[in-house]
């Protein structure tokens, strides 16, 4: 019987540990960007492929299940592991490699990585993101793509428990 091969895009999912070895593999111009991405959605894939367009490659900065309860999205958030984020998002083909950060913020996780572009969503006031101030340090620019569709995970929620 042929064996059944494990799903191809679990090799997109990084390792803190191998993170600097992945990411000096990947081809420059390359664009970051950072999220829950709980229960993922049009705008979510729009959104990455928007980002993806902006550069050669697209990493994306998970936060971890921990690091979502300290951003007061509510008692029960995340509704997704952050394995099965993390998977879902590197089954997208906009996406080339998924990390997870366990902190508040990706600052660090930003300097780790270096990107070239760091982009969130039209939801969030760029000038003012810590982010944003951190990529210009080595000549990065900060990108907002606007929010489309009306669609949010909290929109879902708010849809399925009504
Ligand atoms: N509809 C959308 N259009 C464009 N970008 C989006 C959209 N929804 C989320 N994003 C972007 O995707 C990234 C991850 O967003 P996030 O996981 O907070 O999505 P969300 O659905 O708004 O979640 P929540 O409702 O929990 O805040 C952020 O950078 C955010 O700006
Ligand atoms: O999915 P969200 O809520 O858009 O992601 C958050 O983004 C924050 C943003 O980078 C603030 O500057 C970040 O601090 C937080 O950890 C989430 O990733």
């Amino acid at each position: 019987m042929t064996p059944i091969p494990a799903p191809s895009f679990d090799s997109k999912v990084c390792s803190p540990a191998d993170l600097t070895a992945r990411i000096a593999q990947l081809p420059r111009p390359l664009v970051f960007t950072n999220g829950v991405f709980d229960i993922l959605h049009r705008g979510h894939a729009s959104y990455l492929d928007q980002a993806r367009q902006l550069g050669a490659s697209l990493v994306v900065g998970v936060n971890s299940d921990a690091s979502v309860k300290m951003l007061g999205k509510g008692a029960d958030r995340p509704i997704n592991s952050e394995a099965d984020r993390q998977a879902l998002l590197a089954a997208l083909a906009s996406v080339d490699l998924v990390t997870l950060f366990t902190e508040q913020t990706p600052v660090q996780l930003i300097e780790q990585v270096r990107p070239d572009i760091y982009v969130k969503g039209g939801d969030y006031e760029i000038d003012t993101l810590p982010e944003a101030h951190l990529v210009k340090t080595w000549g990065g620019k900060t990108v907002a793509i606007p929010f489309l569709y009306e669609r949010s995970t909290s929109t879902l929620l708010g849809k399925i428990r009504s």
